[in-house]
């Protein structure tokens, strides 16, 4: 069972501009959260704050139903240097093996990261170098990573950013599964379309968390054009809401 997570006056600000403000909110354990709002609304500050990446004020509790779990984390793009001859496979086992990469992989460690090369439909490109990948490609391989450690909880910001139908397809199934297993997700996402299939529970965040829901209740016309517009309308104060409007 995935936990849950709760939110206690969490604030957040870089310089002068206030990103995240007065946020009282809970995400349920074992379910799929959305987060969706415009751009610049501060979705990626909040889960970089509830990974514990970024310096915020107030508390975030990660409330794991038993013992301490596993946690996957899929970023908005894939970090290396391109000229690196890495592979795939390379690039998978990065975190899993405390011996140089040079060293020879254990064959078990091999074979797992095959596994789930093999869920996200990357199998055969294993020996491939990353940097020959397309964006799409590499955001596949970046879930197969967050999946290498079976997580509790998986965080995904904008995980299919990207790539083709085939693996947005790929995504949403292990999605699913994943749900169905109880594990909790926490997604970021801009894709309405793609968020009613996901089906999860919606929190829309701007600054703070100013709607929530089931996907009926929150992605109904006039709200998706309110929402989505809230921030154009209430954001003409800071410097850097500025900057993101004329964006
Ligand atoms: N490290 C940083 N230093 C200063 N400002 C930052 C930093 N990271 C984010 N910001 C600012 O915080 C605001 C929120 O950014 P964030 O990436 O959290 O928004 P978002 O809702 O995820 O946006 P998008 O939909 O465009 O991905 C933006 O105005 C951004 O410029």
């Amino acid at each position: 069972m995935g936990p849950s997570i709760e939110l206690r006056n969490v604030g957040l600000t870089y310089g002068e501009n206030v990103i995240l403000q007065d946020i009282n909110h809970s995400f349920t354990a074992g379910e799929c959260h959305i987060v969706m709002g415009p751009n610049g609304g501060g979705k990626t500050s909040l889960l970089r704050s509830i990974l514990g990446l970024t310096p915020f004020t107030g508390e975030i509790d990660i409330q794991w139903p038993e013992s301490k779990g596993k946690l996957g984390y899929v970023p908005q793009k894939a970090m290396f240097e391109g000229s690196l001859p890495l592979t795939v496979m390379d690039f998978i086992l990065l975190n899993q093996s405390s011996s140089p990469l040079f060293w020879r992989q254990s064959a078990k460690n091999k074979a797992r990261a095959l596994t789930q090369l093999e869920r996200v439909g990357m199998a055969s490109r294993a020996d491939r170098r990353m940097g020959q990948l397309s964006g799409g490609e590499q955001q596949r391989v970046l879930f197969a990573q967050a999946l290498l450690d079976d997580p509790q909880l998986l965080v995904l910001d904008e995980p299919t950013t990207g790539m083709d139908e085939q693996g947005v397809r790929y995504l949403e199934s292990l999605i699913h599964e994943l749900v169905a297993d109880n594990r909790t997700i926490l997604a970021v996402h801009h894709d309405v379309t793609a968020v009613r299939r996901l089906d999860g529970h919606v929190h829309v965040v701007n600054r703070s968390v100013i709607d929530n829901g089931s996907v009926a209740e929150v992605l109904v016309p006039e709200k998706i054009e309110r929402l989505f517009n809230h921030y154009t309308a209430a954001s003409s104060t800071t410097e850097s809401n500025n900057k993101k409007e004329v964006a």
